[in-house]
């Protein structure tokens, strides 16, 4: 009795030494994106740890996000054949992309307004994706400059663009990107107009944030994320000229400045002058694949804006196949919208991807714990995918086929 009575005042007397080292690792982001297993906690923990319009503002999707649920539910009606007997005692999980390669099949996805998750933002999201060996895509809308993104890595960088109205600014954005390293070009052909995403317009969510009572209360019940913003408020995008102009909803301030007319000899244009390879993002359809290449795109995304545009619209994954058939090895094509999991990469891969982009997990991952929460997206889905591989019989993500799926 004694004896045990001694080992229990020993374990306490080191708990107590301990304590304020996990105590302090309980309370940084390190301990908070740790303590994450999937990219599911992730986004719950972005859910305790931002305002609710923040939150919704990321999570959310046009309409009924029937589509958004159907990017993820399409993910569970492919079933995967796993291959017996083949040595899985190393995994590879590296490809090549626009002629370099990249440590594992997943790319950061372009995001808006990032820097209202975390102030750190796209350079937080540019700085994960390099830890991981992969590339970021910074956003036309990013709250951080291209400048400041190009600063804070050096990892490999895309940029993504929204035909703005103001063909001025257009060529202005190119031409930083273009001086500043970014060595592809992303057009981003589905959001002709503003998706209509009902959590935003029931939350008042606006550019610049609308400071009221309710905003100042979500503010005071998420006090680490509203210090975060007091020190470097990101409230507009930061590339675009819009510091001072005056609050409006994101929905009407992107039919103001977006244009609606672009079409196929506005790609063409680009495809002249951007001198490095063409990426176009938002393609869902094979005879809009085969156009792409056609007019000399380097490597198109299936996706569907994560369900953030044209609710109803088919899945991804679902898109996916048809696509790459049309294709037929022309393009690189990549897929986002619905990865969670490191099985939803190995579905894709099979299905003709070369990689996929993630958006949401990321944005999970930044609002959760700022930029270890985006490693932690990375490391989550990197872990799942390696096991993943290994059950489904393929070492080398580059080779998984057609026939590891129905
Ligand atoms: C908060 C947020 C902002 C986004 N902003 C952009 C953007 O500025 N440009 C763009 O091409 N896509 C944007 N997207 C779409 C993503 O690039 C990507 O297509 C989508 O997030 C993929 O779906 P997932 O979130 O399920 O991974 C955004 C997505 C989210 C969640
Ligand atoms: C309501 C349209 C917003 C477009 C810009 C940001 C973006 O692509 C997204 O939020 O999605």
């Amino acid at each position: 009795m004694n004896a045990l009575l001694d080992l229990a005042a020993q374990q306490l007397r080191a708990d107590l030494a301990t304590a304020p080292g996990r105590v302090r690792q309980r309370l940084s982001d390190e301990g908070r994106a740790a303590r994450c297993r999937t990219i599911a906690e992730l986004r719950a923990a972005a859910k305790r740890s931002v305002p609710r319009p923040i939150f919704d503002y990321a999570d959310g999707a046009a309409w009924d996000e029937v589509t958004a649920r159907r990017n993820i539910s399409a993910f569970e009606d492919v079933t995967l054949h796993p291959k017996a007997l083949t040595d899985v005692s190393e995994i590879d999980l590296r490809t090549s992309v626009l002629g370099g390669e990249i440590a594992l099949p997943i790319i950061a996805a372009p995001t808006g307004l990032t820097g209202l998750q975390h102030p750190e933002g796209e350079m937080a999201i540019a700085r994960a994706a390099h830890a991981a060996g992969t590339i970021t895509t910074l956003s036309t809308m990013a709250s951080c400059t291209i400048e400041e993104v190009a600063a804070a890595s050096d990892g490999r960088r895309w940029f993504q663009l929204y035909v703005m109205s103001d063909r001025g600014l257009v060529d202005s954005l190119l031409a930083r990107a273009a001086e500043h390293g970014y060595e592809a070009l992303m057009l981003t052909v589905d959001v002709q107009v503003a998706g209509v995403r009902e959590r935003d317009v029931r939350n008042g969510f606006s550019v610049p944030p609308r400071i009221s009572l309710k905003t100042l209360a979500q503010g005071v019940t998420h006090p680490r994320w509203s210090a975060g913003f007091v020190a470097h408020p990101r409230m507009v995008p930061a590339n675009l000229g819009w510091e001072g102009s005056a609050t409006a909803t994101l929905a009407s301030a992107v039919n103001r400045s977006f244009d609606p007319t672009v079409t196929w000899d506005d790609l063409a244009d680009l495809r002249s002058r951007w001198k490095g390879p063409v990426i176009v993002k938002g393609v869902m359809r094979a005879d809009d694949a085969l156009r792409c290449v056609e007019h000399g795109a380097d490597a198109i995304v299936v996706s569907n804006h994560g369900g953030r545009q044209l609710d109803g619209a088919a899945a991804a994954i679902e898109a996916l196949p048809a696509i790459a058939d049309a294709v037929s090895g022309r393009a690189e094509v990549y897929l986002d919208s619905g990865i969670r999991r490191g099985t939803d990469i190995v579905k894709a891969l099979a299905l003709g991807a070369r990689a996929v982009l993630i958006g949401r997990a990321l944005m999970y991952g930044l609002g959760a714990a700022g930029e270890a929460g985006a490693r932690r997206a990375f490391s989550i889905l990197e872990a799942e995918l390696r096991v993943a591989l290994a059950l489904a019989g393929y070492p080398r993500a580059a080779e998984i086929g057609r026939d590891a799926v129905s």
